[in-house]
């Protein structure tokens, strides 16, 4: 969803949403924003009826619910849009189609029409009938010029707003496919680049998956709040991003869970990507907005798994998951590659 509020309305929506955002029992987190943002701004009523209905009842949301009403109201909307999309074009090739079998029709008589002047013509016509078969002859040589032109303009428009739907349809694809909150993949995304042929090559042949988890998140969360837990996540996500190159994929997966898809590599490379990202995290200093005193250390552990001749994504997720595990059980901060990977 785009949004198209100036800077001056978006602030004054600001100023209407944080006093209903506050009201509630949720954290102060994006979704939440969202949900409360798209009511003040009337652009979302079918959100804002469950939304009205609540402030009535003076029950607050909880977390949960508010996740709920985004993926219900928001995320839902956004797939609404695309099918309406995808009808409207629909629409427009039925349209485009009607008229050209139109125009063909017209064509074909136009052509019966030709014949039969022409025949006309090879007979020996009394002179005073000529001006009538040439005045037929114009009358409907004209008709054909304006139905042609008729289709030739309308297949112009219909050919922009074919152009323009193609481009809306890209761009709400392409944000189905990412995470809100870091801008990187999210899932769904993760697994359709990597099912596309043209992505990782060979598929996930000569592929290596790392899955990366935030140590102890619940307890940044609780210590520190949600907001600063997600410009961890944020931050996270950063950090893999420059550690990343060309054709590598890399997703948020879960609430504190990144995956990380590396064609083409082998396992020590991967292992070694996978050590810098953890060693950053490790070293980074984050800090609450307006204090100067960093948080604690905030640490990550990483599963490694080499997809085989035999993988599926999920069977690859599934073993660099269990890799994982043993990363958080083994003392986390650590990097872990699955034994069938190890060659172990
Ligand atoms: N701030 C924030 N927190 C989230 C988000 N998604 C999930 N979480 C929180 O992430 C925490 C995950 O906690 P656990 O699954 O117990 O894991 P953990 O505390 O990281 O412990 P280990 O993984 O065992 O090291 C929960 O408290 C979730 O509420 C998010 O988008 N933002």
């Amino acid at each position: 969803m785009r949004y198209y509020e100036t800077r001056e309305q978006s602030a004054e929506l600001l100023r209407l949403t944080l006093p209903l955002m506050s009201q509630q029992a949720a954290a102060f987190h994006p979704q939440s924003y969202t949900i409360w943002y798209e009511h003040s701004a009337g652009i979302n009523p079918r959100l804002t009826n469950v939304l009205e209905q609540r402030l009535s009842q003076n029950t607050p949301l909880n977390d949960e619910e508010v996740w709920r009403l985004y993926v219900n109201f928001v995320v839902a909307r956004d797939a609404e849009s695309m099918e309406r999309i995808q009808q409207r074009l629909k629409a427009l090739l039925d349209d485009t189609s009607t008229s050209a079998t139109n125009a063909g029709i017209e064509a074909s008589q136009f052509s019966q029409t030709l014949t039969i002047h022409k025949n006309q013509l090879m007979q020996p016509l009394p002179l005073e009938h000529l001006p009538t078969v040439v005045t037929e002859l114009l009358a409907d040589t004209e008709r054909m010029r304006r139905v042609t032109e008729e289709l030739v303009e309308q297949l112009d428009r219909h050919k922009n707003e074919v152009q323009e739907l193609t481009e809306q349809l890209e761009r709400a694809e392409h944000q189905a496919k990412l995470d809100p909150l870091t801008g990187i993949f999210n899932r769904r995304g993760f697994e359709q680049q990597l099912q596309a042929p043209e992505s990782s090559g060979g598929g996930l042949r000569r592929g290596v998956v790392l899955v990366a988890d935030l140590d102890h998140f619940k307890q940044i969360n609780d210590n520190y709040g949600h907001v600063l837990g997600d410009k961890v996540i944020r931050t996270v996500a950063q950090i893999i991003r420059g550690n990343i190159k060309g054709r590598d994929v890399a997703a948020r997966i879960g609430g504190e869970e990144f995956a990380i898809f590396l064609p083409e590599t082998s396992v020590k490379g991967a292992t070694a990507l996978a050590e810098q990202i953890r060693a950053t995290m490790a070293g980074c200093r984050i800090r609450r907005s307006g204090l100067e005193q960093p948080i604690a250390q905030v640490t990550l552990s990483v599963g490694i798994a080499e997809a085989g001749e035999s993988d599926t994504l999920e069977s690859v997720l599934d073993r660099a998951d269990r890799a994982l595990y043993e990363a958080k059980r083994n003392g986390r901060n650590r990097v872990w590659v699955d034994s069938a990977s190890s060659g172990a």
